[in-house]
């Protein structure tokens, strides 16, 4: 009776996502929030370098525990599905299980060769070796799993925004068609990053993002009055910096990425 009603919602509630250029920038500021969001979490916890040790941790597992975490639970969502959305990624699509649930009708909306584009490896390895050592505290207090926890959704929220370039790109692609051609022909990586490029849009990204730092992730008290006496969680200026070092080009390479095989 659950499965009926299920594949019934889902029919009737499926209109097909659209997706617009301004419907993508929604989506990655809302984005945002989750990123603040999840390294408000992780500064929760100290390093906790045992996380992400030589792989000594797990018996009979030749990874660290952070890997263990994630490769384990990314075998749980594939298996319900999370992977069918091609919103998403896996950091190891190596061995993932098949989904067991019933596929929902996702937009067919990217070029097939979209798949391929997954950067996941360089976002891990940026993740554990610069990013988290600038907003992190040094320390131990134990919580390995609450901390492999949460680095895995912030992972998770940092690739889907990164791997969003796809559908910017697709969407930048059918506005100037005629411009980003010769250009995909020529393999012309330079003029491609040129193309899709908005200095403007950045510079308003990292604005926001610092903001939304410093509003979500104030020390939130009673007598809050005095301005110059409020703290934040997380340096606003290490969320901004993050973005603009990180996410924004790497975003734009997954751009070029895509961009290069939408004439396969
Ligand atoms: C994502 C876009 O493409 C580029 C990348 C941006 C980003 O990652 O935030 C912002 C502006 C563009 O330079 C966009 O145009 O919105």
């Amino acid at each position: 009776m659950g499965m009926a009603k299920a594949e019934e919602l889902s029919l009737e509630s499926v209109k097909g996502k659209v997706y617009t250029l301004d419907s993508v920038r929604e989506a990655l500021i809302r984005q945002e929030d989750t990123i603040v969001f999840g390294l408000i979490e992780r500064a929760k916890f100290p390093m906790n370098s045992h996380t992400y040790g030589g792989g000594e941790e797990i018996p009979g597992f030749a990874g660290s525990l952070a890997e263990f975490v994630v490769k384990n639970t990314e075998a749980v969502q594939a298996k319900v599905g999370r992977y069918n959305n091609p919103e998403e990624n896996p950091f190891f699509p190596e061995n993932l299980p098949p989904s067991l649930v019933p596929p929902y009708p996702f937009t067919e909306f990217l070029h097939p060769k979209a798949a391929s584009v997954n950067i996941n490896k360089s976002i891990w390895k940026l993740y554990f070796d610069e990013l988290l050592p600038l907003f992190v505290a040094s320390g131990d207090d134990g919580n390995y799993a609450q901390t492999a926890a949460s680095d895995l959704s912030l992972l998770q929220a940092i690739s889907r925004r990164i791997h969003y370039g796809k559908f910017v790109a697709e969407v930048k692609f059918r506005e100037s068609a005629q411009q980003y051609e010769p250009l995909i022909r020529a393999e012309d990586k330079e003029g491609l990053m040129k193309l899709l490029t908005f200095e403007s849009v950045e510079e308003m990204v990292r604005k926001r993002v610092e903001k939304k730092a410093k509003v979500f992730g104030q020390n939130v008290t009673l007598n809050n009055g005095d301005e110059k006496n409020v703290t934040y969680k997380v340096d606003p200026s290490v969320a901004a910096t993050l973005y603009k070092n990180w996410i924004i080009p790497l975003t734009k390479d997954v751009q070029v990425e895509y961009l290069l095989h939408r004439l396969d």
